[in-house]
């Protein structure tokens, strides 16, 4: 128990240290002032056995047990020229050129409307655009859709998704996510979390980022999938697993696709298969609040999609999925306020593996 963690009359804390020593990384089974709360016993074993630090996992070990290995990089990206550069110049620097632990870096222009893909293939990754991946398909929009085509265009064994819109970026985002993936078999995907400061007019709240996390996925994942209720960061965009369970599963094409990834990954290889490595702090571009809402309805419909698929929620009547939003109608025009309707319902690619073996077969 690392001192000035645990004030004194708190309750014995559970096994979290990182290997590293570096202090609790989760506190488990906190109490309020009435009652002592208990998580499950499957998620409190879960969490300091499957919680580490990115300082747990150095690059040199990790390259010996790398081995024959191959390393992808996935970075999504639309309209990220400012912050895209430096991902990858930093990934290159010290993973690449420095411990080759990382073996390609691709940069899935997303449709971007700015110099996206120059200051990328600048910075040396290799840029597709999102469109031009299996372009028999039809096209799709979104995030998962990005990550998607990404995945069918790399090929390393292990594949380390990114964002592109990070300002405090290090290449131990990378290195601590696949250190649990390099050394343990039984591991299939791994999350990150940070704390997350959200900046805005009013000046900075240390943890107030993650806001669509704190408002519907956390309370909702609890109520139906508490299993998964010792992810710090569900919705963390920094996540790797390895190539065979990626294509295993449907990728959401909105942003609805993490948190599909983790029920279908808890679903087809248990909570055993999913551990979180702490990567200090994220710092991101924020988007705003009727964008939330939106992505707040996708993460929504694919969440009540699962429920459906298995079995955990029948419901009289799927929900709707027109979301309608307000906003101020243009000045002059004698409009008040306009309603904005988006389709947020789940749309997803299917496994890109039996897309793959269909192909095939066609062929
Ligand atoms: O249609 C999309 C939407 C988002 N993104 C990228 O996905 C990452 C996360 O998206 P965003 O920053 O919009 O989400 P937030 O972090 O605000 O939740 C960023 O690199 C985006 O550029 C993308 O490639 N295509
Ligand atoms: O975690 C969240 O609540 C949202 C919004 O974060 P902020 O409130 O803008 O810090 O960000 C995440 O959610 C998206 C949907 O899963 C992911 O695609 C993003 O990568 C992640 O940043």
């Amino acid at each position: 128990m690392v001192a000035g963690l645990v004030k004194p009359g708190e309750p014995t804390l559970d096994r979290g240290r990182s290997s590293s020593g570096k202090g609790i990384l989760v506190r488990i089974n906190g109490t309020n002032d009435k009652a002592e709360l208990k998580v499950s016993a499957d998620v409190g074993s879960w969490l300091p056995r499957r919680s580490s630090h990115a300082a747990d996992w150095r690059p040199a070990d990790l390259l010996a047990a790398k081995g024959g290995r191959t390393v992808s990089v996935v970075i999504p990206a639309r309209d990220e020229e400012h912050t895209v550069g430096d991902i990858v110049r930093t990934i290159r620097r010290d993973l690449v050129d420095g411990i080759p632990l990382v073996d390609e870096v691709l940069v899935v222009d997303s449709r971007s409307q700015d110099a996206t893909a120059r200051v990328a293939a600048e910075a040396g990754a290799t840029v597709v655009a999102q469109d031009s991946v299996l372009p028999a398909l039809p096209r799709m929009a979104g995030k998962g859709e990005a990550l998607w085509k990404g995945l069918a265009a790399t090929t390393g064994d292990f594949v380390v998704f990114v964002d592109g819109d990070l300002y405090d970026f290090t290449s131990d985002y990378v290195s601590g996510l696949l250190g649990p993936l390099l050394t343990d078999e039984s591991v299939a995907y791994v999350k990150g979390f940070y704390h997350r400061p959200l900046t805005g007019a009013g000046g900075t709240d240390a943890e107030g980022g993650g806001r669509v996390t704190e408002l519907v996925a956390r309370p909702l994942l609890n109520m139906y999938w508490p299993e998964l209720a010792g992810f710090v960061q569900p919705l963390a965009g920094e996540y790797a697993g390895r190539r065979e369970v990626l294509e295993g599963i449907p990728f959401v094409v909105n942003y609805g696709v993490e948190v599909g990834h983790l029920i279908d990954i808890l679903q087809a290889h248990g909570l055993d298969a999913l551990a979180q490595v702490d990567l200090g702090k994220r710092t991101h571009r924020h988007q705003s609040t009727q964008a939330l809402g939106r992505m707040s309805g996708q993460i929504m419909q694919t969440l009540f999609d699962r429920l459906g698929q298995y079995g955990r929620l029948i419901t009289a009547q799927p929900p709707a999925t027109l979301l309608a939003q307000f906003r101020r109608g243009e000045s002059g025009h004698g409009v008040e306020r306009e309603m904005v309707l988006t389709d947020v319902s789940c749309r997803q690619r299917p496994p890109l593996a039996e897309f793959l073996a269909e192909s095939r077969e066609i062929a």
